[in-house]
Formats: C-alpha cells, structure tokens, sequence
C-alpha cells in the first residue's frame, strides 16, 4: 500500500464516514507518534512537536499552515516556546477520516525534514 503521506486528502464532505473502529486500530499504528485523545466529545490525533526556541516552533507552524492549505484540511496548532502542539480532526463530521491521518503521517514528514 501507497505510505500515508503520500496520500492526498479525498474531499471530507459533511456525510463522509468516520473511520470505524477496525481501520482506526490500523491506522494508528500507522502513526505511533500520534494519540488519539477526545476533546468535547469529538475524536482527535494529538502529537507534540518539540524545538530549540520559539521562532522556529513558529517556521514549523508556518509550513505545516502552507501543507494545510494545499490540501485543504486544517490542523488546530498551538505554538508555544520550543514547542508546537498538532491535532487533527475532521470538523466537517466531527471525527476521524482517513485524512486526518494522511495528514498526521505528512506532518510527520515535514517534521523529519525539518
Ligand atoms: C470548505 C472547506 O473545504 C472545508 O471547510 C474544509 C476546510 N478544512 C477542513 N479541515 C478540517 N480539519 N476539517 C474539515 O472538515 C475541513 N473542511
């Protein structure tokens, strides 16, 4: 199978499924780095990203906007000093798609060629 990240997000309409319960036990061990967390009610990937200072946390916040925006899937960033916080969900279905994990796996990628 093609890696993750070099998937393209499908468009995530509103009454696109959820991953069920079988493909997300697969699909996150396909990204260990990432934990799953529930934030008022909705499913989400969680990971921590961790930098020298704070202006590079901000590059690495800046490129991970630019990937979002050439996707069209958004992140919630939290970039803090020497550190940025990543979470994925899909709003539109208020959970997990596939996309979100193709997405973690890109951010994994810009990460590591950081
Ligand atoms: C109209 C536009 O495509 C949608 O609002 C997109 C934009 N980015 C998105 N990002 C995320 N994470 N979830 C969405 O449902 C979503 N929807």
């Amino acid at each position: 199978m093609t890696a993750l990240n070099q998937q393209s997000c499908e468009a995530c309409r509103a009454d696109a499924p959820r991953v069920t319960d079988e493909e997300l036990a697969e699909l996150v061990r396909m990204v260990p780095e990432w934990r799953a967390i529930v934030v008022d009610g909705i499913m989400q990937l969680e990971r921590v990203f961790t930098f020298k200072n704070f202006k590079q946390a901000m590059a690495f916040s800046n490129r991970l906007a630019d990937l979002a925006e050439s996707e069209g899937h958004h992140p919630g960033i939290l970039t803090e000093w020497g550190k940025v916080t990543v979470t994925w969900w899909s709003h539109s279905i208020k959970g997990l798609h596939r996309n979100d994990f193709i997405m973690a796996a890109k951010t994994d990628a810009l990460w590591a060629n950081e």
